[in-house]
């Protein structure tokens, strides 16, 4: 791979042919949108986790919408369960690494609230708990994986499944998924501050 001069050029076209298969996924992702907003309009919160680089993009989204994206506006209530190493730890240690999400989502989630699920397998046994978690409280359900959806998609009100079986590729999708999202909601909930 060291000396494969083609790898850049190649890596790049499978994102890009991965990118443009995402474009199936039209539908879904103005779906998730008004999922998104209806939510925040009735003062409920986005709730995201994932593992690994998932997580990572758990984090981004939330920090998007607390944050700002493309303008300064009000900040939009919303948060990664992935970030509290000190309730990650205690849970994972005293109820099992399956229940790092669940638990802290039967801690916080309220009816109304929606939560991002981000597995590219569909498989994470601690999103597919939280999700289930979610049902029980009344908290819709997305879920970003890959083709597929694996054992999230029965749990999913809306899936959001990039149609290719390889982590990294599902994952560039997702993140330009999740920006889409993020723009959508602030131009359409949001006005600037002058
Ligand atoms: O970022 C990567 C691979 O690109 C890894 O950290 C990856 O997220 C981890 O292996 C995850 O545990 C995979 O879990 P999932 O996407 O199947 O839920
Ligand atoms: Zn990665």
């Amino acid at each position: 791979m060291k000396n494969d001069v083609n790898f850049v050029s190649d890596y790049l076209d499978a994102t890009i042919q991965v990118l443009q298969d995402t474009k199936a996924l039209n539908e879904q992702i103005l779906s998730a949108v008004d999922i998104w907003k209806s939510a925040l309009k009735n003062g409920r919160k986005v709730i995201f986790c994932g593992n690994g680089g998932s997580a990572a993009d758990a984090q981004h989204l939330a920090a998007e919408l607390m944050g700002r994206f493309l303008f300064d506006r009000a900040p939009m209530p919303a948060l990664s369960l992935t970030v509290d190493t000190s309730a990650l730890t205690a849970i994972g240690n005293d109820y099992g690494y399956e229940n790092v999400f669940a638990r802290q989502l039967r801690g916080i989630g309220v009816a109304g609230d929606v939560i991002v699920g981000l597995s590219t397998s569909g498989n994470s046994v601690n999103v597919v708990k939280a999700f289930e978690v979610a049902r029980e409280l009344g908290i819709a359900t997305i879920g970003m994986t890959g083709a597929g959806g694996g054992a999230m998609a029965p749990l999913s009100d809306l899936l959001l499944a990039v149609p290719h079986a390889q982590t990294n590729y599902i994952q560039e999708a997702h993140i330009a998924i999740g920006h889409m999202i993020c723009a959508m909601v602030e131009v359409q909930l949001c006005s600037p501050k002058p």
